[in-house]
Parts: structure tokens; C-alpha cells; sequence
């Protein structure tokens, strides 16, 4: 018998991400801050989900914390997982269309609005099966959805 511990023993952090879509369908990235594992990828912005909140209570928390805006209604629209050496992470995807207030970095990161294909780089390798996605619902080619770059 073994006592290594297989992926399965990993418990899963649960994260609520909002994709932010403007009205000339732009999405929201960000940088994520100094001290974070993957420091300076660009990533969806969102979080950790805490105990007793549901997905959209911690992406509105989450949003207002790092962004300083209020989020309307979000549905979860896509699940995913991604092993990290830092941790197993279970990704809840919101759509997220309308919000309120004006957006202040709260965190010190970098945040662009970008089209597909994106022209910032790295981007968290959790996030890439969404902007693949993205990329498809648009009828572009999905490999084609991260810059073409290394930044
Ligand atoms: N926000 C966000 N997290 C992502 C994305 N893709 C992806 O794999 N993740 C992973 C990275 C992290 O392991 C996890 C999010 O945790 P975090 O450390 O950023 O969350 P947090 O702000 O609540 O962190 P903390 O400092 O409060 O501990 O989800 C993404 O596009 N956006």
C-alpha cells in the first residue's frame, strides 16, 4: 500500500471569477498582485469563495474588494478545475454584464479591457479553457485566444 497522496486526497479551493464584458464586448483582465503564486499573470479577477457564501456573493465581495465595484445578478456559466502545485482549484465562471461604480486597482495590479485575441501575456494557465471558450462563441479560432506574444 501506498501513503502517497494521489490528486484525489487534494481538497479543492473553491474560486468565483466574474468575466467582465463591457458593451463593445471587451473583457476585463488583471494582474495579479505581488505576493500571490503566478504574481504578474493576467488573470479574470475574482477569489476564493468563503464558508457560507454562495459563488455570486463572493464574486460581488470579491470584485469590491479589488475593483471597488458593485456587480448586478451573475449566474455561474461554466465549472473547471486546475491542479497548481500551490493548490486544486474548482473555477465557478460568471458572466458579468452590468456593475456599478468606478473601478480603482485596490491591489496594485494592472487592468486592461482587451478583445480576442488577447495582447497581454502570461495568462494564468486556469483561465485559458475559458478564453478558449470565448474565443469559439465569437467564431474565432480558440488556440488563437492568448496573445500570440510572451510578455
Ligand atoms: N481570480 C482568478 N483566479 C484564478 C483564475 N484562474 C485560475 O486558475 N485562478 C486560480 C488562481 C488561484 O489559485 C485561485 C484564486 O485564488 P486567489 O489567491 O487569487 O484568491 P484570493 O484573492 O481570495 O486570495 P487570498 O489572498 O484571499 O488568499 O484561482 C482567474 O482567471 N482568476
Amino acid at each position: 500500500m501506498s501513503s502517497s497522496t494521489t490528486p484525489t486526497d487534494r481538497k479543492h479551493t473553491e474560486v468565483a471569477v466574474g468575466i467582465l464584458i463591457d458593451a463593445q464586448g471587451r473583457l476585463l483582465l488583471s494582474t495579479r498582485p505581488e505576493g500571490k503564486p503566478y504574481a504578474g499573470f493576467w488573470e479574470f479577477p475574482g477569489g476564493k469563495i468563503e464558508a457560507g457564501e454562495s459563488v455570486e456573493q463572493a464574486l460581488r465581495r470579491e470584485l469590491h474588494e479589488e475593483l471597488g465595484i458593485t456587480i448586478a445578478a451573475a449566474q455561474v456559466w461554466r465549472v473547471t478545475e486546475h491542479d497548481y502545485p500551490h493548490a486544486l482549484v474548482r473555477l465557478h465562471w460568471c458572466k458579468v454584464f452590468d456593475w456599478q461604480g468606478e473601478f480603482e486597482m485596490r491591489e496594485g495590479q494592472a487592468m486592461r479591457w482587451q478583445q480576442l485575441p488577447l495582447d497581454v501575456a502570461p495568462v494564468l494557465p486556469g483561465a485559458v479553457p475559458v478564453l478558449q471558450w470565448m474565443a469559439q462563441e465569437r467564431g474565432l479560432d480558440p488556440s488563437a485566444a492568448q496573445a500570440r506574444t510572451t510578455a
